[in-house]
């Protein structure tokens, strides 16, 4: 459905987006997830047409796109300041595509009538956007971006607005959305917990290059990286030198899975993966702060001469802030990291 072949982007010396390959198969969901200016909006930008590329191609279809502009290339799009138009009500805003593209006024109607019931707001037609929650706002949106039926819907922190609670709803609904209607989806986001809801792979940018790529579960179990592995909030990294299935590190030696990679590494521990034991076992440390998480605590430990860990541990049996305790490692929850592109 979509290739980036070597796409450039450049502002100044500087490329927004490096060479940059990648494919979405159609029906798939594809999320792009990456912190602050590492190229995730130039990369939707250049897709649609509204960034002209430095070098590289991009191909809708099969077709290469350069030199056809935004409105003949067939993409939605959903962006997180793309307002709504306050004088017109519900209606005029989902059928302002089908206008464009010289739909009948009674088609219009029908058009705009299913998609209020698909994105949740049936019988919303005339109501005024101004007067609708931020949520609603957001399906008006959506229902305006999917009305022309676009081969490739493109959404741009589609949710940023809004608070936790509404976000993780609208996720859910807009994955069984899309999975429903086919939808092709690129989705930009900072929000690691609405890339892995809403996406079939997830795509972790860097400076403007693609530093993973996979499944949400493959990218959340095995980060390839120290930059992904920190990225997704994993902290427990440190240098490790690998014999066989242990590894020296700054918190001693501690098992890794069967089939690790050897020599010098980085190397991550999930925090489920550190064990409180009692003193005097394991590796001695301080108990320095307690965070209640919903069903689990997760608890950051001091040992005396070597770098903090994160642990996740039951709420009843979370040692108190103070408590001296011990740590032992769990293999399964150990990950050798590669190197991060150059
Ligand atoms: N029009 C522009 N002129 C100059 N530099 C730009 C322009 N647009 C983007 N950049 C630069 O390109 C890089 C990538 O920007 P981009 O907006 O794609 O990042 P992003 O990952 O979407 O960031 P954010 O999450 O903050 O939106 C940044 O360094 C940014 O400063």
């Amino acid at each position: 459905m979509l290739r980036l072949d070597g796409a450039t982007v450049r502002f100044g010396a500087r490329a927004a987006l490096d060479a940059v390959d990648l494919e979405v198969a159609e029906h798939e969901i594809v999320c792009v997830l990456g912190p602050s200016g590492s190229g995730k909006s130039t990369l939707l930008r250049a897709v649609a047409g509204l960034q002209p590329l430095d070098g590289g191609r991009v191909l809708l279809g099969g077709a290469d796109q350069s030199g056809v502009p935004v409105h003949r290339r067939g993409v939605g799009l959903m962006f997180q300041d793309h307002q709504l138009f306050p004088q017109r009500d519900v209606a005029g805003n989902v059928a302002f595509g089908l206008r464009m593209h010289g739909v009948s006024r009674a088609g219009q109607a029908a058009q705009v009538g299913e998609l209020l019931d698909l994105v949740g707001l049936p019988g919303a037609e005339r109501r005024s956007v101004a007067e609708l929650s931020g949520g609603e706002q957001q399906r008006v949106a959506l229902a305006r971006a999917l009305a022309p039926r676009p081969r490739l819907l493109m959404l741009d922190e589609p949710l940023g607005q809004l608070d936790r609670g509404l976000r993780e709803r609208l996720v859910v609904e807009l994955r069984q959305l899309f999975g429903r209607l086919g939808t092709t989806v690129l989705a930009v986001t900072h929000d690691q917990g609405e890339a892995f809801a809403l996406a079939d792979r997830v795509v972790v940018m860097r400076d403007g290059r693609i530093a993973q790529s996979g499944t949400p579960l493959d990218v959340w179990q095995r980060p390839a990286s120290e930059f992904v592995a920190r990225f997704l909030g994993f902290d427990n990294v440190v240098p490790a030198t690998v014999t066989g299935e242990s590894a020296d590190t700054p918190w001693g030696k501690i098992p890794v899975p069967p089939g690790s990679p050897q020599g010098e590494r980085r190397l991550m521990v999930r925090p489920m993966g550190v064990r409180v034991v009692p003193a005097g076992q394991g590796l001695p440390c301080t108990v320095a702060g307690r965070t209640f998480r919903g069903h689990h605590a997760a608890l950051l430990l001091h040992p005396s001469d070597a770098p903090p860990l994160e642990a996740e541990v039951p709420l009843r049996t979370a040692p108190e802030p103070g408590a001296r305790v011990g740590v032992d490692f769990a293999a399964d929850e150990v990950v050798l990291l590669g190197e991060d592109a150059p």
